[in-house]
């Protein structure tokens, strides 16, 4: 008797009714009684060469809509958790080759670079000779980089490489790289150049230190030239930027004032025009602040002060965007407020859900949830939720 694969599992695995997981099985696929899985009609063939050996992406042999599906699960058994459900929207997911930001490893080895994403489940680089999410831009340079840390890197050393794509060109942060000596800036000012990048900039623990950057780098968000630090956090993809913002905006609707909370850059802050920001990173909130001179920018842990009910008392929405760990001490002091609406952008559901949980059990209503796939192809979840009161 063969068996199913009804669902795939959070970290990639399908499985079957019976509860059994099947590496690489997709909704549809069938486990015949020899263990082989015959496909189904959503498996598709993964188009990558270094799939399923790099970390980059778990889900290339599911197509577009058992991805969807994946991304919805996820979610729904998220709130489940919490016994709350909701509207799930249909996902938006970006394109291949969208992602404009990324972090790559680097060894040098007897034979020269290898340069790429972890191994899944290992610490091995999978030395990247394509790659179907990066922008074609980050991937052009991957090559021209092996050349240069073949240069800059001790036999066995590793380093990592930010790449972050903006305005005026790329942006690349290298950790871990020295650039002491007159050969090493000669080497790393002679690639900048070459490569027409936006900036290059060197952390060898101390912080990134610019040694290229012929023009400020900025990022535009919403119409505004924002100034970009060095390893600032900007949305995955163009097009995933867009979905969250359009999610945000529908949110908070006609309701004003708004404050954005883990405002970052100002993503959502400029596309509301918000009268209040926060943010933890010191340099990322005075860019906001000269960027947007009408809202009032403030540089403020919200994990050890989060706003508190009288602060909150002064707005009609809130957007929060937190990091992987979510909002737990902010949301807590929300659920006491009477702000009447608050979009909530999450990168885990599963601290979305538990402060989803708070909201409610503080009255709101959690009116809808889109699930954002700008991770193409990987198990990793974004996603923006509607709460009103
Ligand atoms: C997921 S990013 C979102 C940024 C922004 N909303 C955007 O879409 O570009 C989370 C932001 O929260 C900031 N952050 C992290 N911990 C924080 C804290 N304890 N208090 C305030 N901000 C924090 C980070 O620096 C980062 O800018």
């Amino acid at each position: 008797m063969s068996e199913l694969v009804v669902r795939i599992a959070a970290r990639g695995d399908g499985v079957t009714a019976s509860g059994r997981h099947v590496p690489f099985g997709i909704p549809g696929d069938a486990v015949l009684e020899d263990g082989a899985l015959a496909f189904g009609k959503h498996h598709q063939h993964p188009p990558c060469r270094h799939f399923p050996e790099c970390g980059g992406c778990q889900l290339q042999h599911a197509d577009d809509a058992a991805y969807r599906d994946y991304l919805v699960s996820r979610v729904e058994t998220a709130l489940a958790q919490h016994a709350l459900e909701t509207e799930i929207r249909t996902p938006h997911l970006s394109p291949p080759r969208s992602r404009r930001r990324a972090t790559l490893k680097a060894l040098k080895l007897g034979n020269g670079v290898a340069i790429g994403f972890h191994g899944e489940k290992s610490h091995r680089i999978v030395d990247m000779r394509e790659c179907h999410i990066l922008r074609p831009e980050l991937f052009a340079l991957v090559q021209p980089l092996r050349a240069l840390l073949g240069t800059l890197l001790k036999p066995k050393r590793g380093a990592e490489v930010q790449m972050t794509l903006l305005h005026q060109g790329i942006d690349v942060l290298l950790r871990h790289v020295s650039a002491e000596g007159l050969a090493a800036i000669e080497a790393l000012t002679g690639f900048a150049m070459a490569q027409g990048l936006a900036r290059l900039a060197v952390d060898t623990g101390d912080g990134p230190e610019p040694v290229y950057e012929p023009l400020p780098a900025s990022i535009r968000l919403s119409g505004a030239d924002v100034a970009f630090p060095p390893g600032a956090f900007l949305q995955a993809t163009e097009d995933g930027e867009a979905a969250l913002v359009d999610c945000v905006r529908e949110c908070v609707g006609e309701e004003r004032p708004v404050a954005d909370l883990f405002a970052g850059l100002g993503t959502f802050a400029l596309a509301t025009r918000a009268a209040y920001a926060a943010e933890a990173s010191r340099d990322t909130a005075a860019a906001l602040k000269r960027a947007s001179p009408a809202t009032l920018v403030e540089h403020r842990d919200l994990y050890r002060r989060p706003l508190d009910t009288t602060e909150l008392g002064r707005f009609q929405a809130v957007i929060l965007d937190p990091p992987r760990a979510g909002a737990e001490q902010q949301v807590a002091q929300l659920a006491g407020s009477a702000v009447g609406r608050v979009a909530y952008v999450s990168c885990n559901p599963a601290t979305f859900a538990r402060d989803a949980r708070l909201l409610i059990d503080g009255g709101y209503a959690l009116d809808w949830v889109r699930p954002v796939g700008q991770f193409r192809w990987s198990t990793h979840v974004e996603l923006a939720g509607s709460f009103s009161r």
